[in-house]
């Protein structure tokens, strides 16, 4: 099956994310692919790296949900391989709501899950704590509100980002329910 976390900048989607791979059996992490090269203090399995030719040739090929070119790089969300339609491997795309909406267009059956900030206070602290800078900081913040209203509009389901460990197992409930459902209604 294949779930989607979205939400707006900061949330918490990468947090809750790496957690989410180590608590739900057989749920592998998505990972982009990009031609920019691996910083020093990168893990190798942060992105997918690729030269520029493989990245094109995947783009021929109709191999990427989206893709875009940034700061003379390329950055790519690849389709899901064809064993994640079932109801045994799990994949989850951790994706901002324009990534979201995408993957609702190419796959209806994708799960989408929107985390959400408890308030607009606390969304401003995780940016600032995280070192974001201020202005940055103020439109992220400006815009969550209505990201979060097209991500529900998409048909997500809500979550929010308070405590962690209770976001954690609330969503880990919800993507097992949604596995043992596919197992049940195949
Ligand atoms: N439940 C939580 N309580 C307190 N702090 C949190 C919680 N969840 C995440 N954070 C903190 O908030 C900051 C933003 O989290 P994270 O980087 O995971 O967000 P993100 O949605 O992936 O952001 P981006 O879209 O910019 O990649 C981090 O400093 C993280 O430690």
């Amino acid at each position: 099956m294949i779930f989607v976390l979205c939400g707006p900048g900061g949330v918490g989607k990468g947090t809750v994310a790496g957690r989410l791979i180590e608590c739900v059996e057989n749920l592998s992490l998505s990972r982009s692919w990009t031609t920019r090269t691996r910083r020093e203090n990168e893990s190798a399995s942060a992105y997918v790296f690729v030269d520029e030719e493989s990245f094109l040739s995947k783009v021929a090929d109709h191999g990427f949900i989206e893709y875009a070119r940034f700061l003379d790089n390329f950055y790519g969300t690849p389709l899901p391989e064809e064993r994640f339609f079932g109801c045994e491997s799990h994949l989850l795309l951790e994706i901002d709501v324009q990534g979201a909406k995408q993957i609702r267009e190419l796959i209806a059956s994708a799960k989408i899950m929107v985390l959400t900030p408890p308030s607009d206070s606390e969304l401003e602290r995780r940016l600032r704590v995280r070192g974001d800078d201020q202005g940055h900081i103020a439109a992220r913040v400006a815009l969550a509100n209505s990201e979060i209203e097209s991500a529900l509009a998409l048909g997500g389901q809500r979550f929010i980002n308070d405590d962690l460990e209770a976001v954690v197992a609330e969503i880990a409930g919800f993507i097992e329910t949604c596995i043992g459902d596919c197992h049940d209604h195949p």
